[in-house]
């Protein structure tokens, strides 16, 4: 299992080892130990989630838990494909505001490691799209937030080169309403 350090740090790709035959293959998709010790890491994963997303162009965030149930998220994409981001809004980082992204599909198998204090967020870039990822705290209503997907001062590209069309995206209620970064209230300070 490989893991590589995105430009923002703490936020990892991973890539497991896949061991293929003439059935397919198998690879270890999470392993405690190796996680931890690659990424310093150790608050266990105490919920997985799967969403299903019927059409391409679907994005889901940017989402956040607030403390004291900030999660940190395990991203992967068993069918399908999507831009995975993560946006750091850790009071005081040096990379306050910047997002990092990578294309997680099931053919590449990668993995996108989230911590606490980033906002979440995927574009589906294919219909019939599987999205499962482990959480470091439970879900918890009271302290769930979002913010627009499409806030200028982010400039997240959600995946232009890979077919992503803005103008036919579908978002929940919730976040077509989020606010954008400069009218929110940053609970991680
Ligand atoms: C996230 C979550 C939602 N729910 C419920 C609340 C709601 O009624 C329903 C759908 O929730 P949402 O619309 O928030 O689902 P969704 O838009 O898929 O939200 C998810 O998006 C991705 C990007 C994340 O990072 C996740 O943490 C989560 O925020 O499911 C749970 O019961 N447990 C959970 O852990």
């Amino acid at each position: 299992m490989q893991f590589k350090a995105l430009d923002i740090p703490d936020v990892y790709l991973i890539t497991p080892r896949q061991f293929g035959d003439d059935r397919g293959y198998f690879m270890e998709s999470f392993r405690a130990n190796v996680f931890a010790d690659a990424t310093g890491v150790t608050t266990p994963f105490v919920q997985d989630n799967q969403s299903y997303s019927s059409q391409a162009n679907t994005v889901r965030g940017l989402h956040y838990q607030s403390p004291p149930h900030a999660q940190g998220k395990l991203v992967r994409c068993p069918q399908g494909a999507v831009m995975d981001v993560a946006v750091d809004i850790r009071t005081g980082s040096k990379t306050f505001g910047q997002w990092v992204g990578a294309l997680l599909t099931a053919d590449n198998c990668h993995q996108l490691f989230v911590p606490a204090g980033f906002l979440h967020g995927f574009a589906t870039l294919t219909p019939e799209t599987y999205v499962h990822y482990k959480c470091t705290d439970y879900y918890a209503a009271e302290c769930d937030g979002n913010v627009a997907w499409n806030d200028p001062d982010l400039a997240i590209d959600w995946g232009r080169v890979h077919g992503f069309d803005a103008s036919q995206v579908v978002l929940s209620t919730k976040d077509a309403r989020a606010p954008l970064m400069k009218d929110w209230n940053n609970p991680f300070t």
